[in-house]
C-alpha cells in the first residue's frame, strides 16, 4: 500500500472483530513507532498493553469511575454498567503514557512527539489490517483508571488506544480543501 493510501484510508475504528491481536505484532509496531521525532531525544513515552482477562480490570475501573460520577443514586449502577460495557468489548488497549516534564515548554514538545508516535502506530497498524481509535475519555484522568494501569505520579495517559481488527470501517468525513488552508508567500 502507498503511504498516501494508508494516510487517507485510515479511519478511527470503534467496532472490532472478536479476534485477539498478537502481542508480538503490537510490540513490533510500537518499536517502529518510537522512531518518531522528539526534541532533544527526550523519548518521554512508555506503554502498557492490556489484553486477555486483564481487560476486565480496566472495564471495572471504568464502572467505578462512571458510577462515582453519576449524581443520582438511582442511576449509579446503570451508569457504571454503561462504562463497563463500553470497555469490555475492546480486544486490546494500548495506553500511551508520557512523563510530564516540569518545564511547560518541554512538556508541550513531548506531547507533540508522543502524538507523532501515536500517528506512526496508527498508520503502521493500518498497513497490517489492524485498526484503532485514540480515546481521551475522562477516565484517563481518574484515579481508578490510572491505578489499574499502574500509572505513576508525574505521568500522563496521552491516549487509551483501542486496538483490534476492524469489524466496521466508517465512511470518511471530508477534510477542508487545501486551498482554504494554504497561504503561499512568494
Ligand atoms: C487527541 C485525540 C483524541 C481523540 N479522542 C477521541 C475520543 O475520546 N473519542 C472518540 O470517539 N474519538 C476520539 N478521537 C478520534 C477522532 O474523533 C477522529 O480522529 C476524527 O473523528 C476523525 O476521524 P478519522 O480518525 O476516522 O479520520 C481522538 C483523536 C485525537 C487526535
Amino acid at each position: 500500500m502507498k503511504l498516501e493510501d494508508i494516510i487517507k484510508g485510515r479511519r478511527s475504528i470503534k467496532r472490532f472483530k472478536d479476534i485477539p491481536v498478537p502481542i508480538d505484532t503490537i510490540q513490533g509496531l510500537l518499536e517502529t513507532s518510537t522512531w518518531a521525532p522528539n526534541h532533544k531525544m527526550t523519548q518521554p513515552w512508555r506503554f502498557v498493553v492490556v489484553h486477555g482477562d486483564s481487560r476486565l480490570k480496566l472495564a471495572e475501573a471504568t464502572r467505578a469511575f462512571m458510577a462515582g460520577k453519576e449524581k443520582d443514586p438511582e442511576k449509579k449502577k446503570e451508569a457504571g454498567q454503561r462504562g463497563f460495557n463500553k470497555l469490555s468489548g475492546v480486544p486490546m488497549f494500548v495506553a500511551v503514557i508520557m512523563e510530564e516534564n516540569p518545564n511547560p515548554m518541554v512538556r508541550e514538545e513531548d506531547y507533540a512527539a508522543t502524538s507523532a508516535l501515536i500517528q506512526n502506530f496508527s498508520l503502521l497498524a493500518w498497513e497490517q489490517g489492524i485498526g484503532m481509535i485514540w480515546e481521551t475519555y475522562g477516565m484517563i484522568h481518574s484515579t481508578e483508571f490510572r491505578d489499574a494501569l499502574a500509572v505513576k505520579p508525574g505521568e500522563k495517559i496521552v491516549g487509551s488506544l483501542h486496538v483490534g481488527y476492524p469489524d466496521m470501517v466508517p465512511t470518511p468525513r471530508p477534510r477542508k480543501e487545501i486551498d482554504q488552508l494554504l497561504t503561499v508567500m512568494d
